[in-house]
């Protein structure tokens, strides 16, 4: 969708800003461009609306060469976000939203109902907002306003440039989630700039490391944080890339293990008996759907107790759904200061799947490293087993 074929930019004074950059951004792909200050990343940036012209190479926007379009034909193409979001301190917001539709000459009403349409979407109410001014607004919901602005014509291409860097931390990662939902139902093509590798991995698809003037790296944030290709890189993701890379690796099935399963209706004595001839200190309890409900400690625990398993399953408070981060899985490892967590299907209404326990999530990350490297999926990798927890008794 956007390509850099050999682009270079030397500014008057001899700064060459950007140096034989080729890339390609795919449709609907996210792409983070991420590096130090005064890389080049801006300059990048501003040359596919043509605010900058290269001094040598071609961009090409869905095929065609930008430097046969004229900019203001070319910008209509283009959403831009940048990070002083620049509304308009006179005009309401909802006047601000509907700028590019009213310099398209659309209609005003139909104008104004996209605008509205649009601060929904981005989480602001166009009843409780759309009159305000732009002052009468936090910076977080400036930002979300200068969002909807640049989506209103409905462009196939955004570039946002730093576009949550001026907020406070919670906030920012609040509008970089609301940023991720809309994106997954708009599917733009993204060019987004930004100094902050933890915002580039959370939301790229795709990273390119910025050296001094050309890429580094263009590769997965996972590929990225677990095999850096050059010792800049390395530096640059910082020496706890391990830990950033946890954000960005799902938990996947094949990562689970499976212990005994027992139902709600089994009778006690016969579940029991069975998991201790099987020597298992726990089972996991599910529903007659197959759903998690809990689990049941074994061996003396529950000896001489009557009746079904429902009766003595205790609930199970550590589980999360597959896909999530390993970091999440982490998390909720320590806050329940659970050895294991159960992993369910949300698709499958709950279906359980199996457990994670902390050396599975040791492999899975070591899993998903070597995957990268060598290009296949997770579930292919086999790896040394780091530690053995059987779900056994005595150990
Ligand atoms: N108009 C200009 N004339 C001369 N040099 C320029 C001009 N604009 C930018 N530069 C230089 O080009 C280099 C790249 O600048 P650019 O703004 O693209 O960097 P950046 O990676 O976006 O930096 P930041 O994160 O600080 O915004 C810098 O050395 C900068 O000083």
């Amino acid at each position: 969708m956007i390509r850099f074929e050999h682009v270079t930019k030397r500014y008057a004074d001899g700064t060459t800003a950007v140096d034989d950059l080729s890339f390609e951004v795919a449709e609907g792909e996210l792409v983070t461009l991420v590096g130090p200050s005064g890389c080049g990343k801006t300059t990048t940036m501003k040359m596919v609306n043509r605010l900058i012209e290269p001094t040598e190479g071609r961009i090409f926007l869905d095929g065609d060469d930008i430097s046969a379009i004229d900019p203001v034909q070319l910008r209509r193409r283009i959403g831009y976000v940048i990070q002083q979001v620049g509304l308009f301190p006179h005009r309401t917001v909802l006047e601000n939203t509907a700028t590019v539709p009213h310099l398209l000459g659309w209609k005003r009403g139909k104008g104004r109902a996209r605008a509205a349409e649009l601060l929904d979407l981005v989480g602001l109410d166009p009843s409780v907002y759309g009159d305000r001014y732009p002052e009468q607004l936090s910076g977080g919901q400036r930002q979300r306003v200068g969002v909807a602005r640049a989506l209103a014509a409905d462009p196939p291409v955004l570039l946002m440039d730093e576009p949550f860097g001026a907020v406070d931390p919670v906030v920012r990662e609040r509008l970089q989630n609301e940023f991720l939902r809309l994106q997954a139902q708009v599917r733009k093509t993204v060019l987004f700039v930004t100094h902050d590798i933890e915002e580039a991995v959370r939301l790229g698809d795709r990273i390119a490391v910025y050296g001094q003037g050309s890429v580094e790296q263009f590769d997965s944030p996972a590929t990225v944080l677990g095999a850096p290709a050059t010792d800049y890189v390395a530096d640059f993701v910082g020496a706890d890339r391990g830990l950033k890379r946890l954000s960005v690796t799902p938990v996947e099935e094949s990562d689970l293990d499976r212990p005994p399963v027992v139902h709600l209706d089994d009778p006690l004595d016969r579940a029991t008996g069975r998991l201790r001839a099987e020597g298992a200190r726990w089972a996991v309890v599910l529903d007659g759907d197959g759903r998690l409900h809990g689990w049941i400690p074994a061996g003396d625990a529950l000896s001489g107790a009557k009746g079904t398993v429902r009766e003595h399953a205790r609930r199970m408070e550590a589980w999360l759904p597959v896909g999530a981060p390993l970091k999440q899985a982490f998390a909720t490892m320590l806050q329940h200061d659970a050895g294991w967590i159960a992993v369910i299907d949300e698709q499958s209404e709950g279906r359980f799947l199996g457990v994670l326990t902390p050396a599975r999530l040791h492999e899975a990350l070591r899993r998903s490293i070597s995957a990268d490297d060598r290009a296949v999926p997770r579930a292919e990798v086999a790896v040394e087993s780091v530690a053995v927890v059987a779900n056994t008794a005595g150990d």
